[in-house]
């Protein structure tokens, strides 16, 4: 997909929540790719407090913030944001997207989605209220359903120099990256193997360090050394 420069008024704000329990390399790569699109737009990443969804992190807020802060290390684009930490109650992403609209006033605000997210996305707090907030960029992922057409249809489908002409109401589907990763796998190897390529070797070096995930202790450490 080619990418667009962004006007100098619209200057895009890009938000992507997570769990990232722990963060890998499809988070990274959907990240980037967005950012990329976008003409080299910041994106934020959040990890949540509360999932509203699923059982709670194996790995506290702050263990998830801290391997954010070594996956992003070498990518200006990409902002750790504790914003959703620091709220309380389930972090809805309404409330998000309601604190970073009154932030950037009319600036394009996309919020970015895998497809299993998207598919779902009818089944979170309020959404409806979302096409007022935000613009969707939707990553797309292995094996996720469609979403249904009343969620597809309240976000028409267009392209990056659209959603940077204005602020909120659109969709965007990147084709890239499709990577066949998920948390869930990579807490199966952890706790089977010690590690898993798709970590970040100083995620991985974290993880071991902390003793997160009930880590298998027998794979030999990697040299790298945490900031
Ligand atoms: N491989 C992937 N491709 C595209 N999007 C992804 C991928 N993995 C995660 N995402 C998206 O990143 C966001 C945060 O995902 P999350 O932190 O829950 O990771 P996860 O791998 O889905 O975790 P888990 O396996 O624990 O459910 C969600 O919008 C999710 O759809
Ligand atoms: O607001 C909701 O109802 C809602 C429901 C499910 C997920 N979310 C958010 O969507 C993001 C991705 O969710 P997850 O569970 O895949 O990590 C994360 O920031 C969650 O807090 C939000």
């Amino acid at each position: 997909m080619p990418s667009v420069q962004p006007p100098a008024s619209s200057n895009p704000l890009v938000l992507f929540g997570g769990t990232f329990d722990p963060v890998h390399r499809a988070h990274i790569s959907a990240a980037r790719a967005v950012s990329k699109v976008l003409g080299g737009a910041h994106v934020h990443l959040l990890p949540n407090a509360v999932p509203p969804h699923k059982a709670q992190p194996m790995a506290d807020g702050e263990q998830r913030l801290a391997m954010l802060r070594l996956a992003c290390r070498e990518y200006p684009e990409l902002v750790v944001d504790d914003w959703e930490l620091r709220q309380t109650g389930p972090s809805y992403s309404l409330n998000t997207l309601r604190h970073f609209r009154d932030q950037c006033a009319d600036r394009p605000l996309i919020f970015m989605i895998g497809a299993d997210s998207f598919a779902n996305l009818h089944q979170w707090h309020r959404w409806q209220e979302y096409a007022t907030l935000c613009h969707l960029a939707v990553v797309p992922r292995p094996e996720c359903a469609l979403a249904p057409d009343k969620v597809q249809a309240a976000f028409p489908e267009s392209d990056a120099a659209q959603l940077l002409q204005h602020p909120s109401g659109l969709r965007l589907m990147l084709q890239r990256p499709f990577l066949d990763v998920s948390a869930t796998a990579i807490r199966e190897a952890l706790e089977k193997k010690g590690d898993c390529p798709a970590l970040d070797p100083a995620v991985s070096t974290h993880i071991r360090r902390h003793h997160l995930y009930n880590v298998a202790t027998t794979t030999p450490s990697t040299n790298y050394e945490a900031p």
